[in-house]
């Protein structure tokens, strides 16, 4: 499997080469050259398999020959061994039409766990492979912290600095980022929003004067293997609802649109999805994209949705890439706009390509806590603000009643544990699994909103390539 930028003048890689990459070099996001397709038989034949089976099958393709088929099972067995459920990503019922797929059951509670779990290892099995060391650097609005940090901590070649937005994420999300004591793990608190801190990873893998020492890796969504994970829950769930023989639609609680886009890789590899909710908070710039093609940003609005307050959503760009003409060097000229105007209006071929499989809401607080308040009120079930969401995308989707509408649940309810209660009454726990939490001591280095002080302290600190 061949893998191309967005912006075409990055080097094409094979899966390994794009797994410790990260972001292409000419700034752009690594994509196959072609999506892989599932025969219809191929994927009936899918059904009723174990999680990790079902994994290792879904992302083969993916993977080429830079594993064996027993390698990639092997990693997948031992990255979903970690999860709390046996059905690791299992699906509940809230009413005839309604589900949730419960994405939360790994070790930091958050539907990044699934793909980082493994993520960790291929990193560990790819550096193996070479001399030399990985610097991850990563931006975080709370969960993607915690899951990478737990997937690298004191693995041995690799050193992780997450930077997240000073005082934007949920205690327990801080916490699980800042309590974990591991030489090769580095906490930065930055002023600023999550998409501050976003722009300086994609920055530092442009400063030469980073790259020309370390080997700067990428742990967010901008990382193809991210994705390529997440594409299988979206065949586990529609398997279960009879795929390929009949059609499901999923709502996805969205910011940084790498999970939406996961569900886009599974219809383009034959699962029969009828569409796909972009289900956004009131920093909607998405929700305005898709339904009247101005994307543009304004300032982040903090919200109870911390993991979404976000504008600049870098997978948009893998979407507009793919539908709008696969053409590298118009996309790149359209990103140096939006770059420099903060502003791009989308090509007809671009709104018209998205129509086809996309809808998109937004939701504010009141309707947030209302969706909370019906998941418990009718089905008895508390769900977090995010879940929230989406779920209050699905309930008004207009879509035909017959066809099953899944709500990806993206966060554990005890994660935004006050969030929960002021809209039920209810004050979810946390589950075991996360141990003495509050009663550990946290670690965090405070920096400005400035790229210098965050890469002088990112150079003092990480392992020379080597
Ligand atoms: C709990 C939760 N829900 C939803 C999202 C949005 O997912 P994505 O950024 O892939 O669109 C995030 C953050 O990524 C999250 O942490
Ligand atoms: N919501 C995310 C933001 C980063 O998104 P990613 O999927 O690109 O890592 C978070 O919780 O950190």
């Amino acid at each position: 499997m061949e893998y191309i930028s967005t912006r075409g003048s990055a080097p094409a890689l094979d899966f390994e080469g794009v797994t410790l990459a990260g972001l292409a070099s000419d700034g752009g996001l690594y994509l196959p050259r072609e999506w892989p397709r599932f025969s219809e038989a191929e994927i009936a034949s899918m059904a009723g398999l174990p999680y990790a089976q079902l994994a290792a099958r879904v992302m083969a393709p993916f993977v080429g020959d830079s594993l064996t088929q027993e390698e990639l099972l092997a990693l997948c067995e031992q990255a979903y061994g970690r999860f709390a459920h046996d059905a690791v990503t299992p699906l509940v019922q809230l009413n005839e039409r309604q589900w949730l797929l419960e994405l939360f059951h790994g070790p930091t509670l958050a539907f990044k766990d699934v793909a980082l779990q493994l993520l960790g290892l291929l990193f560990e099995k790819f550096l193996s492979r070479r001399q030399g060391n990985l610097t991850i650097v990563g931006a975080t609005s709370g969960d993607t912290g915690s899951a990478a940090i737990d997937a690298v901590a004191g693995r041995e070649g690799v050193d992780i600095f997450m930077l997240h937005p000073n005082g934007r994420v949920s205690d327990v999300q801080r916490r699980q980022m800042t309590t974990v004591r591991a030489p090769n793990v580095h906490n930065i608190a930055i002023e600023g929003s999550f998409d501050d801190a976003q722009a300086m990873v994609k920055r530092m893998f442009a400063d030469e004067s980073m790259t020309n020492r370390f080997n700067i890796g990428a742990v967010n969504s901008i990382n193809w293997a991210r994705l390529m994970a997440q594409v299988v829950y979206y065949f586990y769930a529609a398997l279960q609802f009879g795929a390929p023989g009949r059609k499901v639609a999923f709502s996805v609680p969205t910011g940084n649109f790498g999970d939406v886009f996961a569900g886009h890789v599974a219809a383009q590899m034959g699962l029969p999805i009828e569409q796909l909710i972009v289900a956004t908070n009131v920093n909607d710039i998405l929700h305005r994209a898709l339904t009247s093609g101005d994307y543009s940003t304004g300032t982040v609005t903090p919200t109870a949705t911390p993991s979404m307050d976000i504008q600049v959503s870098s997978n948009f760009e893998r979407l507009l890439f793919d539908v709008g003409g696969r053409d590298g060097s118009a996309m790149a000229e359209q990103m140096r706009s939006f770059d420099a105007n903060r502003s791009m209006q989308l090509t007809n071929a671009q709104r018209q390509g998205a129509a086809g499989l996309f809808a998109s809401y937004r939701a504010d607080q009141d309707q947030t806590s209302r969706a909370m308040q019906w998941a418990y009120q009718h089905a008895g079930e508390i769900i977090d603000p995010h879940t929230a969401v989406g779920l209050s995308a699905a309930l008004a989707s207009e879509l035909d009643p017959a066809i099953p509408m899944v709500t990806l649940a993206t966060a554990h309810p005890a994660k935004f544990c006050d969030a929960v209660e002021r809209a039920t009454g209810v004050r979810p726990m946390l589950p075991a699994r996360v141990g003495d939490l509050f009663a550990r001591e946290e670690a965090y280095t405070e920096l400005p909103g400035n790229y210098d002080a965050v890469r002088d302290f990112v150079a003092e600190r990480a392992t020379p390539a080597g």
